[in-house]
């Protein structure tokens, strides 16, 4: 079979393989590590991302289609949503659903023309989405799955902001375990776990110090591998735990966050600190941190944090 859906998909499999045919250099959203995505319009105007693996493992493609069957059965409001995947003889497209304001990496550190800024009401429901999702990863599904490339780049929003994702089960699909170290390390340094880098090993401790980083990285606006702090020999946790210890809270706070409060801007730093304890089984499990995050971010004031969240301008 050519074409596989998990689910519903409204469309004839003669429409998508025209429209998949049809997609070129115009419709290219962006590349990363695996390959090109592209942005696919149907007739009717539903649009849908597709990812045109280029690298891939040497391996079967009934192991490969069967771990995108587990992939594709994972449903969840904060992960991307896989509706299928095509195999042609020279290529592996996957279908996603469409993300239509991009990713994370793009709104914190793009400044392009009319680029939105993000607010801290909504950095902090990206926060707490983005947790859900990663917990539902670790906890929700059978088998359970680590994510191992948790950066700004693999969190993509809708138009409400609200946070999906992406990318999950990828890295351990297409990448043997061999060539994944020297991959992440090259690709998303600043993000990995000290304990992941040595051993290439990823766990959901991996995972939890990454999505620590990436709370640094919504309060502060700055990537983790921004020169202030790495040409001083330091990673954005070091660099951090200085500027705290110099009492400089404002130095770490993103400038662009007007309405960031100091109550919760601590609380994001104090769990964001957890996950990126150097021991990792002194981080907190993703629940954990999902309930820390839901406890002390979200109880000062949740009726403000909902009726805020939409002006994010
Ligand atoms: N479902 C989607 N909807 C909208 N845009 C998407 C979607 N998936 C990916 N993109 C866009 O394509 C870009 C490239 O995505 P891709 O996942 O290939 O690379 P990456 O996440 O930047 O890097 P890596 O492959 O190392 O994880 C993303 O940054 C995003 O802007």
């Amino acid at each position: 079979k050519l074409i596989t859906f998990h689910g519903d998909m409204p469309y004839p499999s003669c429409e998508i393989i025209e429209k998949l045919e049809a997609l070129d250099e115009e419709d290219v959203v962006g590349s990363g590590g695996f390959g090109t995505v592209y942005r696919m319009v149907m007739n009717d105007c539903g649009t849908f991302a597709v990812k045109r693996i280029d690298r891939s493992r040497e391996g079967s493609d009934q192991v490969f289609e069967r771990e995108l069957e587990i992939l594709g059965s994972i449903k969840h409001i904060n992960l991307v949503n896989l509706r299928g995947y095509c195999r042609l003889p020279a290529t592996k497209l996957l279908i996603y659903d469409y993300l239509s304001m991009g990713s994370l990496d793009d709104f914190l550190h793009e400044h392009g023309e009319g680029q939105q800024l993000l607010n801290w009401s909504a950095r902090l429901k990206i926060a707490l989405g983005s947790a859900r999702g990663l917990a539902y990863l670790h906890h929700d599904c059978c088998p359970k799955i680590i994510h191992r490339d948790i950066k700004s780049s693999n969190i993509l929003l809708d138009e409400n902001l609200e946070p999906h994702v992406s990318d999950f089960g990828l890295a351990k699909l297409l990448v043997d375990e061999e060539a994944h170290v020297t991959t992440v390390v090259a690709g998303t340094f600043g993000y990995l776990a000290p304990e992941y880098l040595q051993s290439g090993r990823a766990t959901e401790k991996s995972d939890v110090y990454s999505f620590g980083v990436l709370l640094l990285e919504l309060v502060t606006g700055k990537r983790p591998t921004d020169p202030t702090f790495v040409k001083r020999g330091l990673n954005v946790v070091g660099w951090m735990n200085t500027l705290l210890k110099e009492n400089r809270l404002e130095d770490v706070i993103d400038k662009r966050c007007a309405d960031a409060d100091m109550e919760t801007v601590e609380a994001i730093l104090e769990i964001a600190a957890r996950c990126t304890d150097a021991n990792p089984d002194d981080r907190p499990s993703m629940n954990q941190v999902l309930q820390l995050l839901e406890q002390e971010v979200m109880s000062p004031c949740p009726s403000d944090f909902y009726e805020s969240h939409s002006d994010y301008c």
